[in-house]
C-alpha cells in the first residue's frame, strides 16, 4: 500500500476485509463497456458478467461504490456537434447514466447482491437523491452503491464524477474499467507499438495528456492524493486480482 492509500484506509471507519488490499473502492464503468456485442444500448450478458465480478468483491468484504457512464446512449459533446444546445445534451447524457445504473442494479439484484442507486439529479420515485452520509452508511452495511447522473452538472464527465465520489466516500482507490490493459504512452487502439506504464504520476498523466482519463478528473485526484488504477474489464478475474493486490493495469498516483 502506498502511504496515501494507508492514510485513506486509516481514517475510514469501515469494517476491514482480511484478504483484500483495498477495503472500499470506487469502480468507474464506462457506458460503452455495457454495449458489449450489441450495436447500441445495453447487453444483458455484459451486465451479468460484471455483476458476477462485483459479487466476488462483495464476497470478500470489499465495499463497492460504482459510477456508471452514459456514452453507450448519449454524450453531450456528440449531441452538441450534431446541433443540440450543449447543456441540454449534457442533461441527456446524465439521464443516460441513470438508465445504465438501473440496469446495473437489476443485474446485481438478480445475482442476489444488495444494491442501491443514487442520483445527483433528484428523481423522486425512481432513485434516491445522492447524499454522502447515507451512501457511506449503505456501503458500510455491505450494499453496493451505484452513483448516477454524474456530478449533476453539465460540462463534466463521469470520470470526474468517479473521482469526486471516490474522494467523498473516502475510497482507498478509484478503479477505472476500460477496454485496454491500462495507460499507454499513446492510444494503444490506434498505435499497436504503444508502451504500457505500470505506474504513472499525476503530473506525468497531466503533462502528457494521455487521453485515458480527462484532465479535470486527474487534477481532482492529484489535489486529494487519491490513487487511480486503470485496468481491462474484459479480462476475466482482473478486478478481483487488483483488489487483492495483483499488478493489474496501471497505477496513477503521486509517484
Ligand atoms: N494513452 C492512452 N492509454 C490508454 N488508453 C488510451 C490512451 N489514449 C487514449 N486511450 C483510449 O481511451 C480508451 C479508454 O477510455 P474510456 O473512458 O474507457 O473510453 P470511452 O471514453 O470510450 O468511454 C481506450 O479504449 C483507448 O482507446
Ligand atoms: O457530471 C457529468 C457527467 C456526465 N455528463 C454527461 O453525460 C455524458 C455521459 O457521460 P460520459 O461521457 O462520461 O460516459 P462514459 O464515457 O463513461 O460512457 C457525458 O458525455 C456528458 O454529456 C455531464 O454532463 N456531467
Amino acid at each position: 500500500m502506498s502511504s496515501a492509500e494507508q492514510t485513506a484506509s486509516a481514517k475510514s471507519d469501515k469494517p476491514r476485509a482480511d484478504v483484500s488490499k483495498y477495503k472500499r473502492i470506487l469502480l468507474k464503468l464506462s457506458g460503452e463497456a455495457l454495449t458489449g456485442d450489441a450495436e447500441f444500448g445495453i447487453d444483458p450478458k455484459v451486465l451479468d458478467r460484471m455483476a458476477l465480478e462485483i459479487g466476488q468483491l462483495v464476497g470478500i468484504g470489499v465495499q463497492v461504490g460504482i459510477v456508471v457512464g452514459g456514452g453507450n446512449l448519449f454524450r453531450g459533446a456528440a449531441l452538441h456537434e450534431a446541433g443540440m444546445e450543449r447543456v441540454t445534451g449534457d442533461h441527456m447524457g446524465m439521464l443516460a447514466t441513470v438508465m445504465n445504473a438501473l440496469a446495473m442494479r437489476d443485474a446485481l439484484e438478480r445475482s442476489n447482491i444488495r444494491s442501491r442507486v443514487m442520483s445527483a439529479i433528484p428523481m423522486s420515485g425512481v432513485v434516491e437523491h445522492y447524499d454522502r452520509r447515507t451512501a457511506i452508511r449503505y456501503l458500510t452495511s455491505g450494499d453496493v452503491v451505484i452513483f448516477s447522473a454524474g456530478t449533476g452538472n453539465p460540462f463534466f464527465t463521469t470520470d470526474s464524477a468517479a473521482c469526486l465520489r471516490g474522494i467523498e466516500i473516502d475510497a482507498d482507490v478509484v478503479v477505472k474499467a476500460t477496454k485496454v490493459d491500462g495507460v499507454y504512452d499513446k492510444d494503444p487502439v490506434r498505435h499497436p507499438d504503444a508502451v504500457k506504464y505500470e505506474q504513472l504520476s499525476y503530473d506525468d498523466a497531466l503533462d502528457q495528456k494521455l487521453g485515458v482519463m480527462d484532465l479535470t478528473a486527474i487534477c481532482l485526484v492529484r489535489d486529494h492524493d487519491m490513487p487511480v488504477r486503470v485496468f481491462n474489464m474484459n479480462k476475466s478475474g482482473a478486478l478481483l486480482n487488483l483488489v487483492v493486490g495483483g499488478r493489474e493495469g496501471t497505477l496513477i498516483d503521486r509517484g
